[in-house]
Parts: structure tokens; sequence; C-alpha cells
């Protein structure tokens, strides 16, 4: 049985010096390099402090595994299995961070028999420290989170991203889902330019519901048990189960707002996060 203490205590040590980097690093040029797409958008900052949790966490646990985001780009596999796995996104809203836009997150979820276990996520420019494990409730710098009880979609505030894919048909589907959920109406659409950020104001009763398909694992695993363990629900945008690999998400405040948005979201899907790699 893993100290799950241990691994949240460790997780938001290191998301802090990661926070400092990050922060440090704005004041600094920002060399940007580009992945899947022009819009795609990767720091040497991403890579550092990517580099600096694996290290770290090495150090603590030397059996555990890592499913990184700059460690999959630089060509690293994206399996889940069943043995301890720290999940990790360096800069969830690089885009932001190259921008100054003031939502960066640090996200670190650790799963075990690939169920997330243990969620921190560190907004480090407003300095929130988000944590969860499973079972014991989430919390914001120590205070106890909670979802809205708002179950009217008429009276909800919606999250969504459109993402780093501009291909044609994949941003007719997203504007599709956008109009049909606007039209309802809704109050609000809303988007903070990161998964983790999304989902940590879900799990604080700010917003109803995050939806957004092109995500992936490390996007929203540790987000993902904030909001379950704030008493919030997660769903595939088909309405079946959530799928950590299937790059799309519901996390939502209540089933009735999930359903509901079900009903109004144009699936797609895109390959699997654990897909094996494209040959060229
Ligand atoms: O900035 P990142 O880590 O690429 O993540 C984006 C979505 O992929 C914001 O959540
Ligand atoms: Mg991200
Ligand atoms: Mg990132």
């Amino acid at each position: 049985m893993a100290d799950f203490q241990r691994v949240m205590d460790h997780a938001v040590a290191v998301a802090r010096k990661a926070g400092e980097v990050v922060r440090e690093a704005l004041s600094d040029d920002r060399k940007v390099m580009t992945k899947s797409s022009a819009v795609d958008l990767v720091t040497q900052t991403d890579q550092k402090v990517e580099q600096l949790i694996i290290q770290s966490v090495k150090e603590k646990f030397p059996k555990h595994r890592f499913i990184g985001e700059e460690s999959v780009a630089a060509g690293e596999a994206c399996i889940l299995t069943d043995d301890p796995t720290w999940i990790i996104d360096p800069i969830d809203g690089t885009t932001n961070f190259v921008h100054a836009f003031p939502f960066v997150a640090i996200s670190i979820g650790f799963s075990i028999n690939k169920q997330v276990e243990v969620g921190v996520i560190y907004s480090c420019l407003e300095d929130k420290m988000f944590t969860a494990r499973r079972g014991k409730g989430a919390f914001c710098n120590g205070e106890p989170l909670q979802v809205s009880d708002q179950t009217d979609i008429h009276q909800a505030i919606i999250c969504t991203e459109f993402g780093s894919n501009r291909d044609p048909e994949v941003v007719d589907k997203m504007f599709c889902s956008l109009r049909n959920i606007l039209s309802l109406p809704v109050q609000g659409v809303r988007g903070a330019g990161t998964a983790a950020i999304n989902m940590c104001l879900v799990a604080s009763g700010c917003v109803e519901a995050y939806y957004e398909i092109g995500v992936h694992v490390w996007d929203f695993a540790a987000g993902s048990l904030m909001v379950t363990e704030a008493g919030g629900v997660l769903m595939d945008v088909d309405g079946g189960e959530l799928d950590l690999m299937s790059r799309r998400i519901i996390a939502a405040n209540s089933r009735t707002i999930a359903e509901r948005l079900v009903k109004e979201i144009a699936p797609f899907r895109l390959p699997r996060d654990d897909a094996p790699p494209q040959k060229q």
C-alpha cells in the first residue's frame, strides 16, 4: 500500500518549487517552440520544470513511473499501467505563460491501478495550492472545496477551451457545441486557458462545469480528482464513463448539468493518448 500522504506532501513541495521557477521565468525572455501545431507552444521552462519534478520524485520514490507531457513530446510512451504513476503537466497554460496571462498551473496527478489517488494543482501566479486525496476531500490553501449546488443549466457558467487543433472540421465541431450551449442559454461561457485551473474553478463552485475534447491525461488527471473530491462528477462527452486516455472530459458539479451538456456537445474522436505513435 503506497503512503499517499507522503506522495501528497512531496507533490506539494515539488509543485511549489516548480512554481518558483515558473514565476522567475516570467521576467526572462521566453523562447517559444511549437509541437503538434503552430499554436501548440512549448518553452524551455516547460522542459526544465518537468525534469525538476521527475528528478525530485525519482530520488524519493525510485520505483514509481511517470507520464510527463514534455517526456511524451520527446518520444516516451504514454501508457497508464497499474503501477504507481506520476502524471505531470509541468506548465498547464503554456500559451498563458508565454503571454503572461495570469493563469498558469503545475499539475501533478498520482495514480495506482489506473485510478487517480492524489491530485495537486498549483496555480502559481495566484499562489493557490489545490490538493485532493481520494476519499479525503479537496482543498485550496487548506480550505475545503465544494462544487456549486446549481443544477439549472440556465443559471450556469460553463468553462471550455479551444485547444491547439485548427483542423476546420474540429473547429466546426467546437463551434457547434459552443453555439448549442450559448443558445440554451447559459449565463456565461469562460475559459482560463488551462484545463487544470478550469477544473479547480468547478471544484471551487465558481462555475458549474468544464468540458473539452483534445486535452490530454496530464492536463486533467489531477483536476479530475479535485472535482470528484469537491462533490462533482466526471463523464465522457458522450455520457459514458470517463476514460483517462480518451482526451475527452466533462467535469461538472452534478450529473444533471453533465447530462444536459452531453445533449449539446458535438462529440468527435482524436487519437488516444495511449495510441501507438503514427509512422511518418
Ligand atoms: O498548456 P498546455 O499544458 O499545453 O495545456 C493546454 C491544453 O492542452 C491548456 O490546458
Ligand atoms: Mg496542459
Ligand atoms: Mg503543459
